[in-house]
């Protein structure tokens, strides 16, 4: 079970906010004192820290300090009153990632609370070998297009080919990538992904091709770039239609010569890497706009895969629902059994921009919030249905509107305003609309 610790010199206060998560199954220590907590520290793991920044003996920053050396991989939430937000931002610098302020919000609370045990998550698996995916998460999904995806993973892993794969953001193309190099004969060999977004302009030789010390001011010491990271694997580049065009050049020349020369060394060295580069934007318009290389696209893209946005496959949406459910519990400690109808259908009419990734952030939301054996529509965000688009309990025309009705209370389990609040109707409204239809409402199910 997750570990927190709460640091606060006010009594009260640490006991209600102890009595709150232990009440959402977290294992949870209370110190009152710096000094109480640092001896804790020092002989319990805690995934999670909790600390008020202003305490005697001691202040909080220097307990934040102090927690980062001792424990690298705990995640540090502050607590603290509007006046102190200087001391927030102090604090964020010295690695106190996580900010609640006082007075707390519960809603809040658990949700940042969930949020750094998921950093606390990330982080210990970003320390296991370069290790960031564990692909025994990996779904494959039920439906047509979900089958014709996995059916070209199958066939392209064990093939020597560049792969580029296309799909929007949070369709899972870093879980494809991985899932190919896993499939493939380098499987034991380093898989390393890049977010070619990320790198700064000025370091962008230096990150891929590596530097030899005092090559540039800041080369305190050798590095080995990526390429040689992943020399005898495959190296990931994600989103590379945002690499620059000078860099393109770079690229390009070392997959036609499969040599590296660090920045700074007159020494070429061999490398052996296969290439899967991924991307959410249409790079044939970039060709066209002069913005990406023909030669290094068609260099990258020996075989194209594409990843289904998530509405596409709409078979796939309840399947993803369950097994992200499914994952939440595990991961909160949590029974909730599944999902009410209403949520079904709220789930299979919303569009899902951000794919699989929104999904799984709602879903564990809403799984935090769940007080019952299902999930509500009290529990998911109002924008999922509150759209005209999206909303598929929206009255658009009389001649359909007793049926639309009847299936919203249906959704419901009968229960009127929050039939009301599908319909995006009042109450009364809703009462005029029964009576009109003749629509008689049973008694509510139980769920
Ligand atoms: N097939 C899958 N099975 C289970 N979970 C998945 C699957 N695909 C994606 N996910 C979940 O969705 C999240 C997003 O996946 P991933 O990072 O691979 O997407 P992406 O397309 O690379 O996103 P971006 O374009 O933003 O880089 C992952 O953290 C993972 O939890």
């Amino acid at each position: 079970m997750a570990n927190i610790l709460i640091i606060d010199d006010d009594v009260t206060f640490g006991i209600m906010l102890q009595t709150l998560l232990e009440k959402n199954h977290y294992k949870v220590t209370t110190a009152f004192s710096p000094l109480e907590a640092k001896r804790m520290i020092q002989k319990h793991f805690f995934q999670v820290v909790m600390t008020d920044l202003r305490m005697p003996d001691m202040s909080g920053m220097e307990l934040i300090r102090f927690v980062k050396q001792q424990s690298p991989s705990t995640q540090i939430v502050m607590m603290t009153g509007y006046a102190d937000i200087a001391t927030a931002i102090e604090s964020i610098k010295q690695g106190a990632f996580h900010y609640i302020p006082k007075p707390l919000n519960p809603e809040e609370v658990l949700s940042v609370v969930a949020e750094a045990m998921e950093g606390q998550e990330q982080k210990t698996a970003d320390n296991t070998l370069g290790k960031r995916l564990d692909v025994a998460d990996y779904q494959e999904g039920v439906s047509e297009l979900a089958k014709k995806l996995e059916k070209h993973i199958e066939l392209v892993a064990p093939i020597p080919m560049s792969v580029l794969i296309i799909g929007e953001s949070g369709t899972g193309k870093e879980y494809v990538a991985k899932l190919i190099h896993d499939k493939s004969k380098r499987a034991d060999k380093p898989f390393v992904a890049v977010d070619c977004g990320a790198i700064p302009k000025e370091l962008v030789a230096s990150e891929f091709f590596g530097h030899v010390k005092g090559s540039f001011t800041g080369a305190i010491a050798d590095k080995i770039g990526h390429f040689k990271a992943a020399n005898g694997g495959t190296l990931f580049l994600d989103e590379v239609g945002n690499l620059s065009y000078n860099t393109q050049v770079q690229l390009l020349r070392v997959l036609q010569e499969r040599l590296v020369r660090p920045v700074g060394s007159n020494e070429a060295i061999p490398v052996d890497v296969r290439i899967i580069a991924a991307t959410n934007e249409n790079l044939t318009t970039a060709q066209e706009k002069g913005e990406f290389r023909e030669d290094l696209y068609h260099r990258l893209n020996e075989f194209q895969i594409d990843v289904p946005a998530l509405r596409e496959r709409q078979q796939d949406i309840l399947f993803f629902a369950r097994y992200f459910l499914e994952q939440a519990n595990h991961y909160l400690n949590k029974a909730v059994e599944g999902f009410e109808k209403g949520v079904e259908r709220v789930f299979q009419a919303y569009p899902w921009p951000g794919n699989l990734r929104e999904m799984k952030n709602i879903v564990k939301r809403a799984t935090l919030l769940a007080h019952g054996r299902t999930i509500t529509l009290k529990e998911i965000p109002s924008e999922l249905y509150a759209s005209r688009e999206n909303n598929c309990f929206a009255l658009y025309n009389e001649k359909e509107e007793g049926e639309v009705i009847r299936k919203a209370l249906e959704a419901a389990n009968y229960n009127k305003s929050q039939a009301a609040r599908l319909l995006q109707i009042d109450r009364k409204t809703l009462y005029n609309k029964l009576k009109t239809y003749g629509i008689e409402v049973p008694g509510r199910h139980k769920s």
